[in-house]
């Protein structure tokens, strides 16, 4: 990648709120950067016809805020393109995530961050943002939307890691090995039998068989474990696993319950007492998927009235912000229960293919409008502008997804060579590309003014 402000080739945009009011300095371009045009051209071209680099006006006004250590891959990656990449250990408190999102264009976060309506409307110019996760639940993605701001995640590179450690408490529970562990720590030699088994022939029960789930699956099919599951959608079960129609049907079934399914609005509180009831005597229940998926109080009685026979737990409703940070739960002290602090994907190699990833998205959203693996924005991509295409732009508009946005674009842009252009929508907001050629610098102008001043506009940017 060429770096930094000697690339030269510049951008415009503008955002309205709903309400149409213009939000000066908005998504992705640094303040001062009022659509003046001039061009210089990239070097010589020889040979292959290559990709034109298309970056914003000036890359080295656009402020990122990397959060909760986001690995190095992508710090690296994005301070290569010559951005001001500013980065914290740990996840900012409301007010200070306040201050500190005003004035950036990209933020990049893991699972812990919260990214409310409250916190957006305080971001000013954010036009993008990174989940350096596989959860997006921390972010009000719909909101996000509304304001034309992209949300990117890694939506696989750590659910192996995440299957691992499912296994290794699998059998650490089994053999109550975390006791085990604390006793000799604590100078006590108590060597048992009673009450530990091979996991050899024990049924699994996955809730949720996504891309950890299926993982799993495998794994533990591997290790001589019957695999049960339970998901809201039909899935192909892998191997001789075997999908069972409700919840119940699982719960009763497994010796160990491990869940995998997404926090939302109908897997909030899904594990309570009821569920916990249902499990059979001195079975297993895993939990590396959120924390509020299962009511803790009455995960603690369950454990300590003996009806499980133990539990491994990795996230937790409310999780310190930062490393040191006190940690306290009703679960602390339970028997036979391995407590992570959310490590289930943190692995060198889950978080640097996760840096790499994630930073590319972002980089490919911010200089060429590419939003192809947004999770809650229309996915839209163009074959590349060539480098020796000198007068060409892109033209990049998120706007509200009403009937006659298309025909009013078509007329703003009926006298020029439009090469390609794609559209595509989501719920409430649509996202249009669209490569013209032979423009003039004036023309530029001209085209983004209008289409900026389109009543359904969110966003229009043009890059080039
Ligand atoms: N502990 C950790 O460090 C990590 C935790 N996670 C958590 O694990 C979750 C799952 O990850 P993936 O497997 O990648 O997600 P995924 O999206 O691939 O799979 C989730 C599955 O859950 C199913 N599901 C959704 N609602 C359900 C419901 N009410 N009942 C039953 N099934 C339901 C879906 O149909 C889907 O098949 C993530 O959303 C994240 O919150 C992910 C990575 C690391
Ligand atoms: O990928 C996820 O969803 C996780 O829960 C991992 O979160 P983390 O990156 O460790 O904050």
């Amino acid at each position: 990648m060429p770096s930094t402000n000697s690339t030269p080739v510049q951008s415009v945009a503008t955002a309205t709120s709903a309400s149409g009011p213009i939000i000066p300095g908005a998504a992705l371009i640094p303040e001062g950067s009022a659509p003046v045009v001039t061009r210089e051209r990239q070097g010589s071209v020889s040979g292959f016809k290559k990709a034109k680099v298309l970056k914003p006006f000036n890359t080295a006004n656009i402020k990122i805020l990397l959060l909760e250590n986001v690995n190095e891959t992508a710090v690296a990656a994005l301070r290569d393109q010559g951005y001001q990449v500013e980065t914290f250990a740990k996840a900012l408190g409301e007010e200070d995530l306040i201050a500190k999102i005003k004035d950036v264009h990209c933020i990049g976060i893991r699972s812990k961050t919260k990214l409310t309506k409250k916190v957006l409307d305080a971001a000013e110019k954010l036009g993008v943002i990174g989940c350096f996760c596989i959860g997006t639940n921390q972010v009000d993605l719909e909101y996000a939307a509304s304001k034309g701001i992209a949300v990117f995640n890694s939506p696989f590179s750590n659910s192996r890691s995440v299957a691992e450690l499912v296994i290794a408490e699998i059998v650490l529970l089994s053999r109550q090995l975390g006791d085990r562990n604390n006793e000799m720590h604590d100078g006590i030699w108590s060597k048992v039998s009673a009450n530990c088994y091979e996991i050899r022939g024990k049924t699994i029960g996955i809730v949720g068989y996504g891309h950890i789930g299926s993982q799993l699956s495998v794994l533990a099919e591997s290790m001589g474990m019957r695999v049960l599951f339970y998901d809201v959608v039909p899935l192909m079960p892998l191997g001789t696993s075997k999908q069972v129609h409700t919840l119940s049907g699982l719960l009763t079934e497994a010796d160990f319950v491990t869940l995998h399914v997404p926090e939302t609005e109908e897997t909030k509180n899904m594990i309570g007492e009821n569920e916990l009831n249902q499990m059979k005597q001195g079975s297993f229940l895993i939990n590396a998927s959120r924390g509020t998926i299962v009511q803790i109080p009455a995960l603690a009685k369950a454990l300590r009235s003996g009806h499980l026979g133990g539990a491994a737990v990795d996230v937790f409703p409310k999780e310190p912000a930062a490393n040191g940070n006190f940690f306290e739960s009703e679960l602390v002290g339970c028997p036979n229960t391995l407590l992570t602090p959310h490590i289930g994907g943190s692995t060198e190699e889950a978080q640097s293919m996760i840096g790499v990833e994630v930073s590319q998205a972002l980089i490919k959203f911010i200089n060429s409008g590419t939003s192809i693996g947004a999770v809650n924005f229309p996915e839209v991509d163009l074959r590349a502008i060539r480098d020796d295409q000198e007068n060409s732009i892109r033209l990049c508009y998120t706007h509200a997804n009403v009937p006659g946005v298309l025909l009013r674009i078509t007329n703003i842009l009926a006298e020029h060579n439009v090469d390609k252009q794609f559209s595509d929508s989501k719920g409430k907001i649509a996202y249009l590309m669209a490569d013209i050629s032979d423009v003039t610098p004036e023309q530029i102008q001209d085209i983004y003014r209008l289409v900026s001043e389109t009543p359904t506009n969110i966003v229009t940017r043009v890059l080039y």
